[in-house]
């Protein structure tokens, strides 16, 4: 299926070329849309483009081309005056496109105007939020700390890992051997007194562990601050904890590297948990937000992107009032 995103100035308009799926809704910024880079497959003037997506350029209202959503039925883009304009949505040969290369086609500056977007965001968020902490909820491997960092990053803030934080009470013991010593029980006490303390201060990123929205007493300290659930498919945190391994990740059983393994522990984790992943302020949920932006999968989607997802859900949460900053000293 081709997905043609119009231009235009002062909105945006999106809509698909399948008479099977419902239009698109009118939105009214293109950043709503759009969250990757445009991938030129060569160089030069003459492109085969793997365009997936579009980036925003340049001023107010002007904003670039557009999508399809797979190689094989690719859209015709032309590129006028650095703003795209989509030609055709049912092309089936993917036509090499006469492009200025100074122009739109510059894979990198569309990735760098992305980390433009990243910057923007923060601001408004900096600007709203006064400090307020934020809490990355969601499974292990979801990407709390990859994310949480590009995020804290962003917006100037502290970050803190709370396992980190936990580790250093004693005196650096890893997690895993935290849980092999003492207890699981014994690392949930810390993991209460970390989010205990890291709730107390301003201005930070905190990605906290996969179990610590179990326990009710800590929604006490996580709802001082705003709450995000990364809301990742379990096949593709399968996926990961099998690439980089289970060695830190106790509860996965430090000896199980296989997919299927990892894959049945975490559905049945998820199983328990989804339920208080969904008490957070929001959910991102991955899929969606990849099926959104037409991407092969979640994990196309980069740590960058979803921080600017992350932070439009903050500036919902914080525009809308679902978080009310609690009075000082409460
Ligand atoms: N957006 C992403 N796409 C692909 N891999 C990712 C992404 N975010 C994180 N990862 C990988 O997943 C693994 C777990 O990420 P991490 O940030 O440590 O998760 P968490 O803090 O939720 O346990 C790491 O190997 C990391 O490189
Ligand atoms: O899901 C869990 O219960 C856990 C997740 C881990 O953190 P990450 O979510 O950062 O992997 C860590 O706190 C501990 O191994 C327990």
């Amino acid at each position: 299926m081709a997905v043609a995103v119009g231009v235009g100035v002062g909105r945006a308009v999106a809509f698909s070329s399948n008479p099977r799926c419902a239009p698109w809704k009118e939105v009214s910024s293109w950043e709503s849309v759009v969250q990757v880079a445009v991938q030129p497959s060569t160089s030069g003037r003459a492109l085969s483009w793997r365009v997936e997506c579009a980036q925003p350029r340049g001023g107010r209202g002007r904003w670039e081309v557009c999508a399809t959503r797979n190689e094989a039925a690719r859209d015709q883009i032309l590129v006028e005056n650095d703003v795209g304009v989509f030609v055709s949505s049912n092309a089936v040969q993917a036509p090499d496109v006469e492009i200025d290369s100074s122009g739109a086609a510059d894979g990198q500056a569309l990735l760098s105007n992305f980390e433009g977007l990243l910057k923007k965001k923060s601001e408004e968020v900096v600007e709203l939020n006064e400090g307020s902490t934020i809490f990355l909820v969601g499974m292990m491997a979801s990407g709390k700390s990859t994310v949480g960092r590009v995020l804290a990053d962003a917006l100037g803030y502290s970050f803190f890992d709370s396992d980190e934080v936990i580790e250093s009470y004693v005196g650096g013991l890893p997690v895993k051997e935290i849980f092999r010593q003492h207890s699981e029980t014994a690392f949930r006490d810390l993991e209460t007194r970390a989010l205990r303390e890291l709730s107390g201060a301003n201005s930070l990123v905190v990605a906290t562990g996969g179990g610590a929205v179990v326990r009710d007493g800590n929604w006490d300290y996580l709802r001082d601050g705003i709450t995000v659930w990364l809301d990742v498919p379990v096949e593709d945190l399968a996926r990961r904890v099998t690439t980089v391994g289970t060695e830190s990740r106790p509860l996965l059983g430090g000896d199980c590297c296989d997919f299927e393994k990892a894959f049945s522990k975490l559905s049945k984790l998820m199983e328990t948990r989804e339920q208080y992943y969904d008490r957070a302020h929001c959910r991102l949920s991955f899929r969606d937000l990849a099926s959104r932006l037409h991407l092969t999968g979640v994990d196309a989607l980069t740590p960058t992107a979803i921080a600017v997802q992350v932070l439009e859900e903050i500036t919902r949460i914080l525009q809308e009032g679902v978080y009310i900053r609690p009075p000082v000293g409460y």
